[in-house]
């Protein structure tokens, strides 16, 4: 169970990115965080994570988040990301296994072979040795998901992992992220495209500074949450609302 609450960020002391936001995971499910530019959806994944400087607290099974970051797996938006880096495939995949190694211990037998059923898993095993920067923008994020299966965490977070990547990448992760959440792990989306939010969420997070709705996708998704989020002039799936 993850419980955050009254999670505040401040960047500076004019411009509040979050306010008192507060929400509780109960169960497996994977979880889309809507809303519009600027909102805070990456912030607060980070505030989560404690990369940033919050006010509030988030629990892990009742222990504080600090103790328990192992169980969070996290992939940046890609613009944080250094592309030209020159590791292989293999190699950016074992870098998800630090996190559970001990202090004097090296990647090993085990570890490659973590690292090899996460690639196949991700559809991605012929090309283990090939250079991070000779994939595609897909494949590369599929690298990035590899990486976060290696940790084997509880909580895996994904700040817009469908930006710029093609259809066959993106169902390939659809499908593996609902086999997550069906072996128990929990799935936070910073997503961009409502067109597919009923389709890929359980549960809907609606943010826009302050947290406008929390609930069961069906619930949650509708005009009222979406005029309060974005305005008056919002566009689903083709249709101005
Ligand atoms: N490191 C930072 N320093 C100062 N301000 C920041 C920093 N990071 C984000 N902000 C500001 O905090 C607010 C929330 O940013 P955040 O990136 O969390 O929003 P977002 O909802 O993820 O946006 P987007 O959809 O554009 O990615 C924005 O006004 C942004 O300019």
């Amino acid at each position: 169970m993850m419980e955050c609450k009254e999670i505040s960020v401040a960047y500076t002391n004019r411009s509040i990115a979050l306010e008192k936001i507060s929400f509780t995971i109960s169960k497996p499910a994977i979880i889309g965080i809507i809303g519009p530019n600027g909102a805070g959806k990456s912030t607060l994944l980070k505030a989560i994570l404690e990369i940033v400087g919050h006010q509030g607290t988030t629990l892990i099974d009742g222990a504080d988040v600090k103790k328990s970051l192992k169980k969070i797996a996290y992939v940046e938006q890609k613009s944080g990301i250094d592309y030209t880096f020159p590791i292989t495939v293999e190699e950016c995949v074992l870098l998800g296994t630090y996190p559970n190694l001990g202090v004097f211990r090296r990647v090993g037998k085990k570890e490659k072979e973590q690292a090899a059923f996460a690639l196949d898993q991700v559809g991605l095993k012929d090309l283990a040795k090939r250079q991070i920067g000779e994939l595609s923008g897909g494949q590369f994020q599929r690298v990035l998901l590899a990486r976060c299966l290696v940790q084997n965490a509880e909580y895996i977070f994904l700040d817009e992992p469908f930006v710029g990547i093609d259809a066959t990448s993106e169902s390939i992760i659809m499908n593996l992220l609902k086999k997550l959440k069906q072996a128990g792990k929990t799935i936070l989306i910073v997503h961009h495209d409502l067109g597919k939010v009923k389709d890929y969420f359980d549960q809907l997070m609606v943010l826009n500074k302050q947290l406008v709705a929390f609930g069961q996708t069906d619930e949650v998704f509708n005009k009222e949450n979406l005029i309060a989020a974005y305005g008056d002039t919002i566009y689903v799936g083709g249709e101005t609302e």
